[in-house]
């Protein structure tokens, strides 16, 4: 192993800069070059990629995004995208390709795989935690942080006036920051899509739920967390039809963007730090067409395959607290 390239694609996640950083570092002290491709896939149809040097992963830590930049890719997809791809890689001669992403980055990394014989190891990095075979993805911890810092803050208003807040979080088909920001922040409701596999949420259920709410408690404030793509038209058009339902004013708050950006915080720079030394470690030894994870602290190498050919389940027992022992407006409690 002389060269190996290392590029992040999806969406990005905080943390990624240090996993690039643990890369880079790992591959200087192991004596390997390492070779950074930029935008994601696009990076190896374009040959966009520089030498990295320690001096270009110091003070990068701590800062969210990529400095690789991330992007999707659809020409990559193609069989002439990956074939370009593999010659680009050849003509650098890299020996080895490390890509940070999520599911999807990992399905191109297999069909990567059919037309280039380097070796490939893939890093969980993205804020929806949706891959199997580690606990946690690059990123989440963090999303999760920044959603309930806004959430704490809608609760304060939600509060003062008692009103209703549906609040939108990312995860198009995962609801694990769904759950965690709902436990968290002692939301009254979560809507997650694993919580509805046959189709959309009852909207009367739902309506029931505020208004028995507000019989037990009196006026008071009420949040609901919902994962986007859970209702058509999200959290506002629900917001909607629940007030029409209800004829209590219910307002949307769309978090979006923010919860994939801001300062790692300390459990993402660990992971990150480890799984991107470790990814070295294994590249040198040979390994590839794997994920780098992490279950119960420790190190685990999980054929690329099965991150994405077995869905993660949420934790059932935070399903289960969540939806029973703290549903307080189902048990008839005013607190
Ligand atoms: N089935 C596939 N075959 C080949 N390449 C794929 C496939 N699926 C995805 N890719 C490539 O991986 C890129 C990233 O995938 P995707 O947009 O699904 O994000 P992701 O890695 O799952 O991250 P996130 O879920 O956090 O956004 C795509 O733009 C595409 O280039
Ligand atoms: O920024 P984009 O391309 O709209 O992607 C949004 C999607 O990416 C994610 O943030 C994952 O990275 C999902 O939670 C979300 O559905």
């Amino acid at each position: 192993m002389k060269r190996l390239a290392l590029l992040t694609s999806g969406g990005d996640a905080p943390g990624m800069n240090a996993a690039i950083r643990a890369i880079v570092l790992a591959s200087h002290y192991f004596d390997v070059q390492p070779l950074g491709y930029r935008h994601g896939f696009n990076g190896l149809l374009e040959q966009e990629y520089r030498h990295l040097d320690t001096e270009d992963v110091y003070n990068i830590i701590q800062r969210g995004g990529t400095i690789l930049k991330s992007a999707r890719c659809q020409p990559f997809t193609t069989q002439e995208g990956a074939q370009l791809a593999a010659r680009n890689l050849n003509e650098a001669k890299v020996d080895g390709l490390i890509i940070i992403g999520g599911d999807g980055s990992f399905r191109g990394a297999e069909h990567l795989s059919r037309y280039w014989q380097g070796n490939i190891i893939g890093l969980p990095g993205t804020i929806d935690n949706d891959i199997n075979g580690t606990d946690a993805t690059i990123g989440y911890y963090t999303a999760i942080d920044t959603a309930l810092e806004s959430i704490d803050k809608v609760r304060d208003t939600a509060d003062a006036f008692e009103r209703i807040f549906l609040i939108e979080v990312m995860g198009r088909h995962a609801g694990f920051i769904g759950l965690s920001a709902g436990v968290c922040s002692g939301a009254e409701q979560v809507l997650l899509p694993e919580l509805y596999p046959d189709g959309l949420p009852d909207p009367q259920e739902l309506a029931d739920h505020i208004r028995r709410a507000q019989k037990i408690r009196g006026k008071c404030s009420y949040i609901m967390v919902m994962s986007e793509n859970i209702w058509p038209g999200g959290a506002t058009d629900l917001a909607n039809e629940l007030q029409t339902r209800t004829g209590i004013e219910c307002r949307p708050v769309i978090l979006g963007h923010v919860q994939r950006g801001g300062s790692p915080v300390s459990l993402d720079r660990m992971l990150a730090s480890k799984l991107g030394a470790y990814a070295v470690e294994a590249m040198i030894a040979g390994k590839s067409g794997i994920m780098i994870g992490e279950r119960n602290q420790q190190l685990v190498e999980v054929p690329l395959q099965q991150s994405w050919n077995k869905s993660k389940l949420l934790d059932p027992y935070l399903v289960k607290i969540q939806r029973q022992v703290f549903d307080l407006v189902k048990n008839g409690n005013n607190y």
